[in-house]
C-alpha cells in the first residue's frame, strides 16, 4: 500500500502521462478480457477474450514496463497477482513521471541557458529549444497504435528491464561502457536486438541521472560524461562557459537531443505497445473500476475459494453423512446386538441365579454329604476293622473248608464205593429174590363190611406170602360138601386192606434197579374187574389212590435227585402204547389215534445191548412227575375201552407204559440205560363166562391168546427151554428183553374176592404160581457203549 500510495503521489505529480495511461487503459477494455491462450508458454502470442482475471492481468503488455517477471506472475495468485499488476502500472506511471520530470528538467535547463545570468549562448538555447520541442510535442501527441508486438521480445525486454531495475542504478551509472554513444547507436536502434529496450532504458536512466541528479551526483555524472567525450567537463555551478566549452556543450546537447529523440522514439514505441494492449479496458475502466474489479475478482476468488471450500465441505458433509448413515446402521446393528446381549445377559443372570441357588443347595447337600461322609468314615473304619477280623475268620474258614473239602472228597469217594456196593448188594438181593417175582393182591369185597370175604380166601395170620383158597367140594363117598383149601405161595400177598402205598413199597426196589441200568417189567394179570388197573394206575386225582405208575415216576425223580449228588444225571423218555387185537397203537400220538394204518409200529430188538424199540412211537422227554401225569391222562383218553358184561370199564387191550432211563455219572463217567415197563394186561376171563360175542369175542380171543403166549414164554423160561416163544404174540415179543434172563420181572396177580369169580381167581392163582416157580436166570445190567 505504501508503495502504491507512493506511485499515486507520483502520478499526481505528472498528470499528463497518467492521463495518457488512464485514457489508454480506458480505451482498451480488452485488457480486462480473459486471454485466450493458444499456448501456455510465455513466448506464445496471447489473445484476449472479453473477460478479465488475474492471469490475464498478469500477462498484459503493461507489465513490460513493470518490474515483473512472467514466471512471477504465473506463480503468483490471488491478491499477489493483482498487486503485481498494480505495481507494474505504478512503475509505468513512475517511468512516465520520470520522463516528465526529465522534460521539466530540460525545460529548466533551457530556461537556464536562456537566462542572461548564464553563459549559454542563444544558439545553444535555440538548439535546446529545438531539441525540447519535438520531445514535448511527442509527449503531447496521441499514441500511435503499434501493429503487432512480439511478445517474446516484449518479455525479453521486460526481463531486461527487470534486471535493470533490480540492479542498482548507481552501479549501472558507473558503468562507462554502457553509456558509450557508439554502443547506444548500435544497440538502441537495432530493431531486432533483444537488448533494445533495456539499452534504451539504460541510456535513459543514465541520461536522466546525468542531467537531473543532485549537485553531488551531477558532478560525478559530468565526470563520467567527460571521460566519454575526451574529458569534456560540465558543471552547473560554473557560470561562465567559454566558446569551446559551449561548442562542446552544444555537441553534447545535440547528442542529448539525439538521445532524447531515440528515447522518445523508444518510449513512443513502448507507449504504442501499451496503448495497443491497454486500449479497450483503458477506455472503459478507471483505476477505481479496476480496483473494484480486482476487489470483485478477489471476492470472486474468495467466492470460488469459498465455493471450493463449500464443495469440499459438501463433499466432506456427504462423506460424513455417509459415515453417519453407516454409523447409524452400525448403531442399529449394535443396538440389535445390544438387545440380544441384554437378553442373553438376562438369561445368563437368571442362569447365574439358578446356578447360585443350585450351588447353595449343593453346598448344603455337600455339608450333609460331608457329615455323612464323616460318619461313614468312622463307620468305614469300624467296618474295616470288622473286615480285617472277618478276613481272618475267612482265612480260618478257608482252612477249615479246605479240610472239609478234602473230607468231602474222601466221603464222596467212599460214597461212590458204598453206592457201588449198594447196587451190587441190591442186585444180589434181587437175584436172591428171583428175577421174576409174583405178588398177589386180593381186591376188597365191596359187599363185605370189612372187605374181606373169608368164605373164599384165607390169609393165614403171620404170613404175607400165603393165600388159601377155600373151594367147596362134594365128597365122593358120602356126598357131603366140604371146603378144600388150596394154598398159594407168592413173593408177597396183599390182602384187601392193603393200600397203594404198601403195595408200591415192595416194588420200589425194582424202580431202583431200573435206575441202576436194569430192564424191569411190572405187569398185572387177572380177570376183569380184579383190580389190575387200580393197582397199576390207580386214581391220579387222589394221591392216596395213585397206583404203581405214578408212584414209580415220583420214585424215579426223587431217586434221580438223590443220585445227582453222587454225580449222576438222567434223561427220561416216556412211551405209552396199547396192544389191541394184536395191533400196536401209540397212545401219546393224538393225531394218529387208533386204527391209523398210515403208521406201522414195528417192534425191534437190539441183541447187543438188549434194547427194544418200537418204530414210529412218540417219545416224550419228561423232567418232572407232572408231565408224566399229563401223559397218562392223555393216554387214558385214547385207550380203547369196550363195555363188557363183566366190567363196564373193562379194558380190552394191553397197555404198556415205558420209561427209558439213561444215566451218566460225571465223576465216574459211567453210563447206564434201563427200561421200566409198567403193563396193564387185559382181562383174562374166559370167553364162555364173559358172554361176549362178535367183535368183542374176537377181542377176547386175542387177549386170551396173548395171555396164553405170555404163560408159554414164562413156562419156557422156567423150563430153560432153548426156544422161548416170544413171537407168538405182540405182547410177548414186545417184552422179550423185559421178561427173561436180562430183566427183573414183577407180576401182580389180581384176585377178585367174590365167590362167583372163584374159578377165574383160582385159574389166575395157578398161572401166577407157575410163573413164580420159574427161575429166569441172572439178570444182566444193561450198559450203553
Ligand atoms: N384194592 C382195591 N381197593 C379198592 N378198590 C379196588 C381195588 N381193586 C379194584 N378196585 C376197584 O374195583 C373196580 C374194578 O377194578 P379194576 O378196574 O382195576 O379192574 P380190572 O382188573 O382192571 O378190570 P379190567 O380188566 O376190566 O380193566 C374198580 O372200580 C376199582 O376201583
Amino acid at each position: 500500500m505504501e508503495k502504491r500510495q507512493l506511485h499515486s503521489s507520483q502520478l499526481q505529480q505528472s498528470q499528463q502521462p497518467l492521463n495518457i495511461i488512464t485514457n489508454t487503459i480506458n480505451s482498451r477494455p480488452s485488457l480486462l478480457r480473459k486471454p485466450t491462450t493458444t499456448s501456455t508458454t510465455s513466448n506464445d502470442r496471447i489473445s484476449y477474450p472479453p473477460s478479465s482475471d488475474s492471469k490475464f492481468i498478469q500477462q498484459q503488455p503493461l507489465l513490460t514496463n513493470a518490474d515483473i517477471k512472467l514466471e512471477d506472475i504465473e506463480n503468483s495468485s490471488g491478491n499477489s497477482g493483482n498487486n503485481i499488476l498494480k505495481n507494474s502500472i505504478n512503475n509505468v506511471s513512475m517511468q512516465i513521471s520520470q520522463l516528465n520530470s526529465s522534460h521539466h528538467s530540460r525545460a529548466l535547463l533551457m530556461q537556464k541557458r536562456n537566462n542572461p545570468t548564464t553563459n549559454i549562448r542563444p544558439t545553444v538555447k535555440k538548439k535546446l529549444d529545438d531539441t525540447h520541442k519535438p520531445l514535448a510535442s511527442n509527449f503531447k501527441k496521441p499514441v500511435a497504435p503499434i501493429s503487432k508486438l512480439n511478445n517474446t521480445s516484449m518479455n525479453n525486454n521486460n526481463n531486461k528491464i527487470n534486471n535493470f531495475n533490480n540492479t542498482n542504478n548507481t552501479n549501472n551509472i558507473n558503468s562507462k561502457n554502457d553509456i558509450s554513444p557508439t554502443q547506444n547507436t548500435t544497440k538502441t536502434f537495432s530493431p531486432n536486438s533483444s537488448l533494445l529496450n533495456s539499452s534504451i532504458k539504460f541510456e535513459k536512466s543514465n541520461f536522466f541521472s546525468t542531467m537531473y541528479s543532485s549537485p553531488t551526483t551531477t558532478t560525478t555524472s559530468s565526470t563520467i560524461i567527460n571521460e566519454n567525450n575526451n574529458n569534456i567537463s560540465m558543471s552547473s555551478n560554473n557560470s561562465s562557459f567559454d566558446l569551446q566549452q559551449q561548442h562542446a556543450l552544444h555537441e553534447r546537447m545535440n547528442k542529448i537531443d539525439q538521445f532524447t529523440q531515440t528515447v522518445r522514439g523508444n518510449l513512443q514505441t513502448q507507449f504504442d505497445n501499451i496503448s495497443e494492449q491497454l486500449k479497450p479496458p483503458r477506455l472503459s475502466l478507471s483505476i477505481q473500476d479496476i480496483k473494484t474489479r480486482l476487489d470483485y475478482e478477489e471476492k470472486n476468488k474468495e467466492v470460488e475459494k469459498v465455493k471450493l471450500e463449500l464443495k469440499n465441505v459438501l463433499q466432506s458433509f456427504k462423506e460424513k453423512e455417509k459415515e453417519l448413515m453407516e454409523a447409524h446402521y452400525k448403531v442399529s446393528q449394535l443396538s440389535l446386538i445390544k438387545d440380544n446381549m441384554e437378553r442373553d445377559l438376562q438369561q445368563s443372570n437368571q442362569t447365574i441365579l439358578d446356578l447360585q441357588h443350585e450351588i447353595r443347595s449343593s453346598s448344603l447337600k455337600a455339608i450333609e454329604v460331608d457329615e455323612k461322609f464323616h460318619n461313614m468314615t468312622s463307620v468305614t473304619k469300624d467296618l474295616d476293622d470288622e473286615i480285617i477280623r472277618l478276613n481272618q475268620l475267612v482265612n480260618q474258614r478257608d482252612v477249615e473248608i479246605e479240610s472239609l473239602k478234602k473230607d468231602n472228597r474222601d466221603l464222596l469217594e467212599k460214597s461212590r464205593a458204598d453206592e457201588k456196593l449198594r447196587r451190587k448188594l441190591h442186585n444180589t438181593i434181587q437175584e436172591l429174590k428171583g428175577n421174576i417175582r409174583v405178588f398177589c393182591r386180593i381186591r376188597p369185597d365191596f359187599s363185605s363190611p370189612d372187605g374181606l370175604n373169608g368164605n373164599v380166601f384165607n390169609l393165614p395170620p403171620g404170613t404175607d406170602n400165603l393165600v388159601e383158597v377155600k373151594s367147596p367140594t362134594i365128597g365122593s363117598f358120602n356126598g357131603e360138601a366140604s371146603i378144600k383149601k388150596t394154598a398159594f405161595t407168592f413173593d408177597r400177598v396183599f390182602g384187601p386192606a392193603s393200600t397203594q402205598e404198601m403195595v408200591f413199597e415192595d416194588i420200589s426196589q425194582l424202580v431202583q434197579s431200573s435206575l441202576d441200568g436194569y430192564n424191569t417189567c411190572i405187569f398185572t394179570y387177572g380177570q376183569t374187574g380184579s383190580g389190575k388197573t387200580h393197582s397199576i394206575l390207580g386214581d391220579l386225582k387222589v394221591p392216596s389212590q395213585r397206583g404203581m405208575i405214578p408212584r414209580t415216576v415220583e420214585k424215579i425223580f426223587s431217586s434221580i435227585q438223590e443220585l445227582s449228588e453222587k454225580g449222576w444225571t438222567y434223561q427220561i423218555e416216556c412211551f405209552f402204547l396199547e396192544i389191541y387185537n394184536e395191533t400196536i397203537n401209540d397212545l401219546l400220538n393224538t393225531t394218529s389215534k387208533n386204527n391209523n394204518n398210515d403208521l406201522k409200529y414195528e417192534i425191534k430188538h437190539n441183541l447187543e445191548n438188549n434194547v427194544t424199540t418200537v418204530t414210529n412211537m412218540t417219545v416224550v422227554p419228561v423232567t418232572n412227575p407232572k408231565q408224566v401225569y399229563e401223559l397218562l391222562a392223555l393216554a387214558n383218553k385214547t385207550r380203547s375201552v369196550a363195555k363188557t358184561l363183566c366190567n363196564e370199564r373193562s379194558s380190552r387191550s394191553h397197555t404198556v407204559f415205558q420209561l427209558k432211563l439213561t444215566g451218566f455219572n460225571q465223576q465216574s463217567s459211567e453210563r447206564t440205560q434201563g427200561l421200566l415197563n409198567l403193563i396193564d394186561l387185559a382181562g383174562s376171563e374166559r370167553v364162555s363166562r364173559s358172554g361176549v360175542e362178535g367183535k368183542q369175542l374176537k377181542e377176547t380171543q386175542a387177549i386170551n391168546k396173548s395171555l396164553s403166549s405170555l404163560g408159554d414164554v414164562i413156562s419156557a423160561l422156567a423150563n430153560k427151554e432153548q426156544h422161548i416163544p416170544y413171537r407168538n404174540s405182540k405182547l410177548t415179543f414186545l417184552l422179550q428183553n423185559s421178561i427173561g434172563g436180562n430183566s427183573k420181572t414183577l407180576m401182580f396177580v389180581n384176585i377178585s374176592p367174590e365167590l362167583k369169580d372163584l374159578q377165574e381167581s383160582t385159574s389166575s392163582l395157578r398161572f401166577a404160581a407157575k410163573v413164580n416157580s420159574c427161575e429166569l436166570g441172572v439178570a444182566r445190567k444193561q450198559k450203553i457203549i
